[in-house]
């Protein structure tokens, strides 16, 4: 590779040229070692394009050269670990049980009981994946396929105005000031792209279609499935087809996963399983091969009256379970007696089955 070549010599767009050169990018060294997210946030070239240069000009995705050789050292990859971004929950010990949050570039799938609280998970990390640049947060959009109805808009609201205050709070409370000032309830919620889907067939066709979207939205760091199991539990006779749309599902959501570099967060029904001879178990739902599909897999359960996050598979962290609460400003730490005469959003549902709104 030519690593002085100006990039002006390329077949490269002349509107993608001229950003590019804007951008200080003006030789092949210039873009060795960069991702196509990160030459398309450089340059405000689209993700696609981004890609499509990098491949041109150092003929592969931009991660190495193009003789097809293991091209990075273990520390290199190390380093990229660390520096992605997680999406962070609201709770604390959640996060620090998730190593920092939700990660980029992985799948996690929360599976639970009804009523454990994966939607409302779900839609705190769709908030939480909006939070400013300027607060350490992503400034994402946010992709929401629900499959089973229970996206209560309403109970979104609340989360959006908590998570909105509490961020002007950390700011200093100043609601006009800076970037902090776009943050509004309204943006956020315009942020987010939902997609309701009634059965399999479109749920496959959603996810099929998403990297055109996410091509034209190129902000998008988080896609939601919540839940991925209710259509394949429920529509299916022929398993072996069940299978394999499910193994093919799952190979394009971590593929939707690494190329946008954006978190994908499923969520999963329970289902008991009998062995013989054995009492009987609540497993997650869709099988022994799908549990494959997800990197990271949390159990959500209730202990007593207590709602715990079991972190039940990860290639980097070890087996842990954390209490949390759902409260009406959504997921938080379980606060203890002392802290919470202080807090006002004490989790008051004691009763599992029953959605109970604080006003
Ligand atoms: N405003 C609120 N304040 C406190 N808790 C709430 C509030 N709104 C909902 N909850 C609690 O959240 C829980 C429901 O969570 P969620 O809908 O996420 O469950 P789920 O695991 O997705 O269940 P399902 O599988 O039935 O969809 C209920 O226990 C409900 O009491």
């Amino acid at each position: 590779m030519q690593t002085q070549r100006e990039l002006s010599s390329f077949p490269i767009a002349p509107v993608h040229k001229t950003k590019l050169a804007a951008a200080g990018f003006i030789i092949v060294e210039d873009l060795k070692g960069m991702k196509p997210s990160e030459l398309s946030k450089e340059t405000g070239i689209g993700m696609e394009e981004s890609l499509d240069i990098l491949k041109l000009v150092l003929g592969t995705d931009g991660k190495g050269d193009n003789s097809g050789h293991v091209d990075k050292s273990a520390l290199d990859i190390l380093k990229q670990e660390q520096s992605l971004p997680h999406i962070v929950t609201f709770s604390e010990q959640l996060d620090n049980m998730l190593g920092g949050g939700v990660p980029l570039c992985k799948i996690t799938e929360f599976c639970g009981a009804p009523g454990t609280g994966k939607t409302q998970i779900c839609m705190q990390l769709a908030v939480d994946a909006q939070i400013p640049e300027c607060l350490g947060g992503l400034e994402a959009e946010v992709i929401y396929i629900d499959t089973e109805g229970s996206f209560i808009v309403e109970r979104l609201v609340d989360i959006v105005t908590a998570t909105v205050e509490h961020c002007k709070e950390i700011a200093g409370g100043d609601q006009d000031s800076g970037e902090l000032g776009d943050f509004t309830p309204e943006r956020v919620l315009s942020r987010m792209h939902y997609y309701r889907c009634h059965d399999y067939i479109e749920l496959l066709a959603t996810i099929h279609l998403l990297p055109d979207f996410i091509k034209q939205h190129s902000k998008v760091r988080l896609v939601i499935v919540d839940s991925v199991a209710f259509h394949f539990r429920h529509d299916f006779d022929d398993m072996s087809l069940r299978t394999r749309l499910l193994t093919s599902t799952a190979q394009n959501l971590i593929k939707l996963a690494t190329t946008f570099e954006l978190a994908v967060v499923l969520t999963n029904q329970m289902t008991t399983k009998v062995r013989a001879g054995e009492s009987s178990q609540l497993v997650p739902a869709l099988g022994e091969s799908w549990g494959h599909a997800s990197t990271i897999r949390v159990i959500l359960y209730w202990e007593g009256q207590e709602r715990y996050a079991w972190l039940y598979k990860s290639p980097s962290h070890r087996e842990a379970r954390v209490p949390y609460q759902v409260t009406m400003g959504g997921i938080r730490d379980v606060v203890t007696e002392d802290e919470s005469h202080n807090d006002d959003t004490v989790d008051t549902d004691k009763n599992p089955t029953k959605r109970q709104r604080v006003t």
